[in-house]
């Protein structure tokens, strides 16, 4: 893939902005810089279908988007920056409180989707009718000392339920699960798929893009390489050792010492931690969230439009290794997965050889435990 970046003076709106954005890497659209990234995804649809920036917002919208948990700390950030999307018709927000107040407010953001608001189960059905992209983040975060497996009695109740929704009411949705631990809610939801009958596994996706963010910042940081060029794919799962980013796979071609491998690799598996100690109890990461988030919502949405270009690292059911669920990259399409790329496994130095070994038992677990609590508790008719 060749990368090749330039500056650019955007109009967007009425509002300036120097954006350094990049214009071959399609698989990275958010990666670079998000505001700047979402302007330059309205201008140049805008340019493609023969319009000025000016009247970008005239672009197609055609997709609709809900996000459930809408209303808490990942949710709004992420309403916000899906508000921006060029592809979104319609924007439904669900949360078992506080969602109108959120849907008032950024409804008069003018751009083009129409947003609506749902608050508790009788209206859960109506949010969700219709929609291509369902995003889940509700349920609770993790406070200081608590590992993402602590957060599984409260959280793997709530996937489920949400799950069963989308389910009988928009099972053809690309499905984005973003709530913790995702090693074990993403094989819950395709347990509740399954009992369902609906289980699709192209359309069913474990959010890991934070850690694609995050090795992505890190790596720039500790090179001194321009951050939009950097692309670190990510694989295993999203806990601890689990996490387990490929440096030698980095892009551009970079070389690391020893030392640089084992402090990145362990400051990559530990930022949720870091976000979670500086909070101090006011919960985990939500901006850098709701970016990675957004930027996977718009990958989705590209893909449904029928770019040909889109990939994304992503916690999906795969083949790749002896583990049913691994995250990887993936070509995306307007079937959802199109391929799971294998290609990063292979010519692995010593040092990720052992820490994919490492992590396969962990991941194991939490993929069985999440299995075993949804068949326990079967779905409501
Ligand atoms: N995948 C990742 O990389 C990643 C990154 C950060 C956080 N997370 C996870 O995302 C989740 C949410 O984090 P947050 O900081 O937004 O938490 P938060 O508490 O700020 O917000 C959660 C929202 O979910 C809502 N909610 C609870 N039960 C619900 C239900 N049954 N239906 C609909 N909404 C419901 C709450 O009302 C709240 O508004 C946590 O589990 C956290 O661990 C995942
Ligand atoms: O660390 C957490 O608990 C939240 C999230 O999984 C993260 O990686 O930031």
């Amino acid at each position: 893939m060749k990368f090749n970046s330039r500056n650019h003076l955007k109009d967007f709106n009425g509002l300036k902005a120097v954006a350094s954005v990049n214009h071959n890497s399609r698989s990275s659209f958010l990666a670079k810089d998000s505001t700047a990234a979402l302007q330059q995804s309205f201008t140049q649809r805008a340019q493609n279908q023969n319009r000025t920036s000016a009247n970008a917002f005239q672009v197609q919208a055609s997709f609709k988007v809900a996000v459930l948990g809408a209303a808490g700390g990942i949710g709004q950030p992420l309403a916000l920056l899906v508000k921006m999307s060029p592809l979104v018709s319609d924007l439904h927000l669900y949360d078992i409180a506080n969602v109108k107040g959120v849907a008032a407010d950024l409804s008069h953001c003018n751009t083009p989707s129409r947003v609506r608001d749902f608050t508790g189960n009788d209206e859960l059905a109506s949010c969700l009718k219709d929609v291509d992209v369902v995003v889940i983040p509700a349920g609770v975060p993790r406070k200081p000392g608590m590992t993402r497996d602590d957060l599984f009695n409260i959280n793997a109740s709530i996937v489920k339920t949400l799950v069963e929704a989308v389910a009988d009411n928009c099972p053809d949705a690309f499905i984005h699960i973003i709530s913790n631990p995702v090693n074990s809610t993403v094989p819950i939801a395709a347990e509740v798929l399954k009992q369902k009958g609906v289980y699709n596994p192209k359309k069913l996706f474990g959010v890991t893009t934070l850690d694609v963010v995050r090795a992505n910042t890190f790596v720039a940081q500790k090179k001194n390489l321009k951050l939009i060029d950097v692309d670190v794919p990510v694989i295993g799962g999203h806990a601890g050792i689990t996490i387990l980013p490929l440096l030698s796979k980095t892009k551009p071609s970079v070389t690391f010492t020893d030392e640089e491998v084992q402090d990145l690799t362990v400051r990559i598996q530990n930022a949720g931690t870091e976000v979670v100690e500086a909070k101090a109890g006011a919960g985990s990461a939500t901006l850098s969230m709701a970016y990675a988030a957004a930027r996977f919502v718009e990958s989705s949405l590209r893909a449904l439009d029928g770019d040909s270009d889109v990939y994304e690292c992503s916690f999906v059911q795969s083949e790749l290794t002896d583990l049913p669920f691994f995250a990887s990259r993936i070509k995306l399409g307007k079937q959802g997965v199109e391929a799971v790329i294998s290609s990063d496994l292979q010519g692995l130095t010593e040092y990720e050889e052992k820490a994919l070994e490492a992590l396969k038992p962990e991941l194991k677990g939490s993929i069985e435990k999440g299995v075993a609590f949804a068949n326990k508790q079967p779905v409501s008719a």
